[in-house]
């Protein structure tokens, strides 16, 4: 506001008339835009353009005007009644490709549609491309379809009929069957139509899942063919709607400390109305704190399922945290490799839960949940074992959006239907700081690896590109334009973890890394002892890594999405401020690996760049705090 302001006390025309909304409006017309710089305004009322500046100030200040400051060129005023005309939300819909666009939508908005569509992308510009998918619909929060058609009318602003039909029909589709819960204690499939009982239920299943009907529309459920019965179904194109009973086990009663954010609220409340469902939300949005909420409302003993043993004892350390839960350490007990204590909250790792003996770890409790942490990873023989738990609550967290995942399937049938939210409106929130990503192009080393990477095939070539030496340069250099930040450096290989160790004097942690050594290392990380930590493979999962301001992907881009996701998660801290750097050799498979990986992370909106490092700047440039001046751009 100051760099034109009136440097003097005394108004300059204390005489003249000040400046009215109607005059602005009359210089516009007479201009034909509506947007004035003020000398143009001077010009037109052929008054001193110092004076006119004051009073435009004068009118912005009372909110009949705006300004703007248009990069280089000179601050334009429009009156303020435009700006609600540029802001107001656009809604464009496509409904063959069930497709909605929507162009700064309010947060109301943006909840509607998160009820019956998915957010597939931002452009950072206030833009959001909505898609409709079936599982969407099967999972929206609506007791009836007319309910639904409420929402979607309310999002849209409008009545679509051509995109409310094929909703209405895969909302149909979801509520042809549903089980039930018999008065006297087993468990019915009920149908909505006798055709759909006789043309699909009866076809599909046999009597390993039913025993009888016991009418047109309803069979008697053999127990424990439940899941079984949810997946055929749903492999039909029919899932199940899962309304029985469900047990909530021992009762478990404690208080939670915490009071929940509103996001936390919903997911907590959707999952109570049907008593199963997955939270979905990026690593650090408190999916675990949810989770320790839902068991406090749930009120029942809980079996809590993690992949690996160093989250088991996370898990534990957070629920007996006096500022988590008013759980005390008697209450919670660890069953894996080390320990084996059945506790009114046990947490076991996924591969105990899935050896024959060990199965009393489901049976010796009447647990009323069971948690399936990241859940995308539950092994077959776990879910085979624990089907008979398909009466208790279930609830999975992941950390990754589940439609491109293979097992959707099984955790859609098996565990229950995702409870999403809109990860952007998160990163927005500040509740998760979205991390900056950039792919560097890294060229070889020299001419000889080049050659290698040329002569070789298939597996060789991959891992070739993967441990070109120049990378050991690059980690160099980027943890040099940091020099504060505590960084992360994952790789893929054994050697390359051991060659970037011993060239920064870092330790390196593997799967040969002691029990106790990994625990010593992760803790003086965590403390702040440590500031440079190179973590193979078996650093992406399992582990609950600290918090990190940098995180170096050194190798690793053959890996699934999911891994991208998770060791972009590993800074993605309510901290803030993290920066993601993904190392690929230039010319190589490994470019398109790392775009491929990386555009899964841009679609949830976070913003992914792309440099293309130029070795002889880069030595000039490794002093410099500007990391994005030591390349050349990009794309
Ligand atoms: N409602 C809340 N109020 C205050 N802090 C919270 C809340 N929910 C979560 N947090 C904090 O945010 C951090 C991340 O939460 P949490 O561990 O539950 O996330 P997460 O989604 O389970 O992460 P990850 O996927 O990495 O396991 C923790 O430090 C936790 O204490």
């Amino acid at each position: 506001m100051t760099e034109h302001s009136n440097e003097g006390d005394e108004p300059l025309e204390s005489s003249s008339p000040s400046l009215s909304l109607s005059t602005f409006h009359d210089a516009c017309q007479e201009a034909g835009r509506p947007v004035l710089t003020a000398s143009e305004l001077a010009r037109a009322l052929e008054r001193p353009q110092r004076a006119v500046f004051d009073d435009l100030e004068a009118l912005s200040a009372s909110g009949d005007l705006k300004r703007l400051s248009v990069s280089r060129d000179p601050v334009v005023w429009f009156p303020s009644e435009l700006e609600d005309l540029t802001d107001r939300e656009r809604v464009v819909v496509f409904p063959k490709r069930r497709e909605i666009i929507v162009d700064r939508p309010d947060q109301f908005t943006r909840a509607q549609l998160t009820q019956f569509a998915n957010l597939e992308d931002t452009n950072g510009e206030g833009g959001y491309r909505y898609v409709v998918r079936p599982a969407d619909v099967w999972q929206a929060p609506h007791d009836t379809f007319e309910a639904l058609q409420r929402t979607i009318r309310q999002a849209l602003s409008r009545t679509v009929p051509a995109l409310e039909s094929w909703i209405e029909s895969q909302w149909r589709r979801a509520h042809q069957f549903r089980l039930t819960t018999h008065p006297e204690g087993y468990t019915v499939l009920e149908g909505e139509s006798a055709e759909v009982m006789g043309n699909v239920a009866r076809q599909k299943l046999d009597e390993s899942h039913v025993h009888a009907p016991i009418s047109d529309t309803e069979d008697w459920v053999r127990e424990g063919a439940e899941a079984a019965i949810k997946r055929t179904l749903y492999e039909a194109g029919y899932p199940v709607q899962d309304d029985r009973d469900l047990a909530s086990g021992d009762p478990l009663e404690f208080e939670l400390q915490v009071s929940l954010r509103s996001y936390q609220e919903t997911w907590v409340d959707r999952f109570l109305e049907s008593g199963e469902g997955v939270y979905v939300g990026p690593p650090g949005s408190g999916k675990t704190i949810a989770a320790i909420a839902t068991m406090e409302r749930v009120g029942g003993e809980t079996l809590v399922l993690v992949p690996s043993r160093d989250l088991a004892r996370q898990w534990a350390e957070t629920l007996v945290d006096a500022d988590v839960t008013t759980l005390g350490p008697d209450d919670v007990g660890q069953y894996h490799g080390g320990q084996k204590e059945i506790r009114p909250v046990t947490i076991a790792t996924y591969q105990i839960a899935g050896m024959d003996r060990h199965r009393s770890l489901f049976d010796d409790r009447e647990w009323g949940l069971v948690v399936f942490d990241e859940c995308q990873h539950v092994p077959s023989d776990v879910y085979r074992r624990s089907t008979h738990l398909q009466s208790r609550h279930r609830l999975g967290l992941s950390a990754s959006p589940l439609r491109e995942d293979d097992r959707a399937a099984e955790i859609f049938t098996l565990i229950g239907p995702p409870i999403g939210t809109d990860w952007e409106a998160l990163f927005e929130a500040g509740f998760v700081a979205e991390p900056e990503l950039e792919i560097r192009y890294v060229p070889w080393a020299d001419d000889e690896h080049a050659n290698a990477y040329g002569s070789a095939d298939g597996r060789e070539r991959y891992q070739l590109a993967a441990m070109n030496p120049e990378k050991v340069d690059e980690v160099r250099y980027l943890l040099a334009a940091h020099p504060d930040a505590r960084a992360l450096v994952f790789v893929d290989y054994l050697e390359q973890g051991r060659d970037i160790a011993a060239a920064l004097d870092v330790p390196f942690l593997s799967g040969e890394t002691p029990h106790t050594e990994r625990q010593r290392l992760l803790e003086a990380f965590r403390h702040d002892e440590l500031e440079t930590l190179v973590l193979s493979r078996v650093g992406d999962e399992g582990i609950d890594l600290p918090s990190a301001d940098l995180a170096i992907v050194a190798s690793g881009l053959g890996g699934s999405r999911r891994q991208g996701t998770q060791r972009a998660g590993r800074t993605m801290r309510p901290a803030g401020g993290a920066l993601v750097y993904v190392l690929a050799t230039r010319g190589t498979r490994e470019e398109d690996f790392a775009r491929r990986q990386l555009q899964h992370l841009g679609r949830q909106g976070l913003t992914v760049r792309e440099q293309t490092v130029d070795r002889d700047q880069d030595e000039e440039a490794t002093d410099s705090d500007e990391v994005g001046g030591a390349g050349d751009l990009e794309e």
